[in-house]
Formats: structure tokens, C-alpha cells, sequence
């Protein structure tokens, strides 16, 4: 019998390959993550043909490098560039020093699906969305295999989550709570959902989806709201004698911790929130809330009275299929360090507040 692993398996592993700095393989086009790959790898992978760096429109705007390719741009590496270079071409934390890093050429035309994939795996693993590619004339077995019309289709189907594990867990906020893990079926991280008391299932329920914030959460970070939130809503909850909060693993709306202090240092040179995240080369929101809607589903809940001010969770859990029977604001106090964070998220995110 051969064992042969499923494309979720494939997927889940490329996204530790690429972390790795290992490449991987996406229709025939050898794949490595920029912010990884080591010289020796590099250098081999300049030794197969000519290289090519894929970015986002958002980082090549900054670099101000022409996008041909609608939302990604494709470079030419010259044969002299090394692991610096590459870093530089994928991190913007140099640019205010080094702001001048072309000309580039750039190539055109042709079929852009396997580039296309692989910002889209780089950016599942948590990375910088830039790649390494050069295509391949002969096979590499030893590699993880995708092929990129698939591997797109995968990226973009909604995870299942599973209950793997609850028990009881007294809060300062609720003695009377539970917390319940959820896995997905995809490989990537876990969510959580504290249970206050024991909520109908068949009446709207106080409920907040909260994004994971490890500064503001266990810190106590001042830049942002998170931490006041959090309590604020499990007090709330506490009070009310019910609720259900989801912890959401989304840490830096998606774009993960070590890319959330990327964006931190850029807006200490003075980048507003969404300006960091785009010169970072993402969106300035990569979450995907139907995480939210699968374990509320999961756990027998159809209809909330969210605590957010941010009018696209509610319109994300609608469109799931889930009532919110009344939006519930979640204002916080604010201090000198995260009040002009909240007010770009009211002027470019539309959060209410
Ligand atoms: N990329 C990035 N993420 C940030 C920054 N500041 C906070 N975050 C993240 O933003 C997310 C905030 O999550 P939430 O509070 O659930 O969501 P929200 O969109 O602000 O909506 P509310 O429900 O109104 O709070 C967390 O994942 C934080 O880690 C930042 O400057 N850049
Ligand atoms: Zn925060």
C-alpha cells in the first residue's frame, strides 16, 4: 500500500516547508518564501534558470515597480542578487534608508495561476506575501506537490472545525464558564469559545468574535483596544449571567504576530495601520470570519446580539447565514497611544466609533 497524502495534507505541510525555508512545488514552478529562504537555496535555485520574485500590487506600488498581472507583480532577479537583496524586495522595514531598489524588469504575459497560488500559500503560513519561483525542467519528487488551480480552491474553502476538548474554567469575569477548543480540518491554528453560564440555543445570545491580540490581550498593550474590549465583553457576559466569546487565533487580522510588529515598526516611521499592512504588501484586513459563523453553528447558536463596532463582522455573520438580532457597541476608553489607531479605524476601516 502507498500512502499518498490528500491535498489538505499537502497544503498543510507546504505551509511548514515554506516556513522552513524548504521549497515546495506549484505546477512545476519551484517555490520558496522570500523572508526564508537561505543563501545556499537561493543560490540553487538561481543555478536551475532565471529567478523571478512575485509580490503583491501593494508592495510593488511601493517599490514602484510597474504591476502588469492585475493584483501581483513578477520581477526578474538579476543573477548578482542575493539573500539581502530578496529581503529587502519582500520587507519594507529598510525602505525609508534604501527607498530607491530598481530599476526592475519585469516579466509579462503567460499564466500567472502558480504565482497567484503561491502568495496565497505564503500568506496562509503567516509570511510576507513575496515569493522566490523558477521554473522547473525536471521533476522533484523529494518536494511537496500543489497543483495551483487546486491549491487555490483549497485556500479558499471554508475550514471545518471540529470540538476536540471543553471543561469547566471559573473567570474572575464568570465563575460560571466552559472553555471549548475547536481544530479545523486544514491544519492551521485552533480557536476557542468561552461559554458563560448555559445560553438558549434558540434566542439570540451575547456574543463576541474576538481577534486574537496577543499585545493588547496578555501584555496589556496600550496602541490598541483589544485587552479593554476583551474584559469588557466577558464582564458584560458575567453581568448578563450568559454569553459565548470566541478567541479567534487571527492574530494582526490575519496576517500573524511576527507581520503585526513588522506593521508596528512601520507605524513608529510614521505609516498609519492600514498604510503598514498594505506596505507590507497585505490587505489591510485578512481575516476570514466564517471561522466565527462555523463554531457558532457548531455550537447550536443561529442568532447573536454581537458586541463590535465593526459593521463587517456583522454583515460577514449575516451573510453565513446567521441573524444578528442587535449589533451591541464595544467602546473602550481611550489613551495618547491608540487614538489615532481608532480613529483610522473609523475613517478607512468604518468601525463605529
Ligand atoms: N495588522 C494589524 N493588526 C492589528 C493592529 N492593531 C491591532 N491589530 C489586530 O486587530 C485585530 C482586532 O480584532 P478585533 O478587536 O476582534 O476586531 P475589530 O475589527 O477591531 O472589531 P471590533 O469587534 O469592533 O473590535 C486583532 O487581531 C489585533 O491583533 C495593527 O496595527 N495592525
Ligand atoms: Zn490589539
Amino acid at each position: 500500500m502507498t500512502l499518498i497524502p490528500t491535498l489538505t495534507e499537502s497544503v498543510s505541510r507546504a505551509r511548514t516547508d515554506l516556513r522552513m525555508g524548504l521549497p515546495v512545488v506549484i505546477d512545476g514552478w519551484l517555490v520558496a518564501a522570500a523572508e526564508t529562504v537561505s543563501q545556499d537555496r537561493l543560490s540553487q535555485m538561481q543555478a536551475l534558470g532565471p529567478a523571478l520574485v512575485v509580490l503583491t500590487r501593494w508592495r510593488a506600488e511601493t517599490l514602484k515597480a510597474m504591476v502588469y498581472d492585475g493584483d501581483l507583480a513578477r520581477i526578474v532577479v538579476p543573477p548578482e542578487a542575493d539573500r539581502a537583496w530578496l529581503r529587502a524586495m519582500a520587507d519594507p522595514v529598510g525602505d525609508l534608508m534604501t527607498p530607491l531598489k530598481g530599476p526592475f524588469r519585469l516579466a509579462r504575459g503567460g499564466d500567472t495561476l502558480p504565482h497567484r497560488a503561491a502568495i496565497a500559500l505564503a500568506k496562509s503560513a503567516e509570511l510576507l506575501p513575496a515569493v522566490l519561483m523558477v521554473s522547473l525542467d525536471q521533476p522533484s519528487p523529494a518536494l511537496t506537490q500543489l497543483p495551483a488551480e487546486a491549491l487555490m480552491t483549497q485556500l479558499a474553502t471554508e475550514a471545518q472545525l471540529a470540538p476536540v476538548a471543553a471543561a469547566r474554567l471559573p473567570l474572575l469575569a464568570a465563575e460560571n464558564s466552559r472553555l471549548h477548543i475547536f481544530r479545523p480540518d486544514d491544519g492551521a491554528a485552533e480557536h476557542y469559545a468561552v461559554e458563560i453560564g448555559t445560553p438558549a440555543r434558540d434566542k439570540p445570545v451575547l456574543a463576541r468574535l474576538h481577534s486574537a491580540c496577543f499585545t493588547g490581550d496578555v501584555l496589556g498593550s496600550l496602541k490598541c483596544d483589544c485587552g479593554p474590549q476583551l474584559h469588557a465583553a466577558l464582564n458584560a457576559m458575567g453581568s448578563a449571567g450568559e454569553g459565548v466569546l470566541l478567541y479567534l487565533n487571527q492574530e494582526g487580522r490575519g496576517i500573524g504576530l511576527a507581520n503585526k510588529m513588522r506593521a508596528y515598526a512601520l507605524q513608529g516611521q510614521g505609516f498609519d495601520t492600514v498604510e503598514a499592512n498594505h506596505r507590507l504588501g497585505f490587505e489591510d484586513d485578512e481575516r476570514d470570519f466564517r471561522i466565527g459563523a462555523g463554531i457558532l453553528r457548531e455550537m447550536g447558536f443561529h442568532a447573536v446580539r454581537l458586541m463590535t463596532n465593526n459593521p463587517k463582522k456583522v454583515a460577514m455573520l449575516e451573510s453565513q447565514g446567521l441573524t444578528v438580532a442587535k449589533r451591541v457597541p464595544l467602546i473602550t476608553p481611550r489613551n495618547r497611544h491608540n487614538t489615532g489607531y481608532l480613529d483610522v479605524k473609523a475613517a478607512k476601516s468604518g468601525h463605529l466609533l
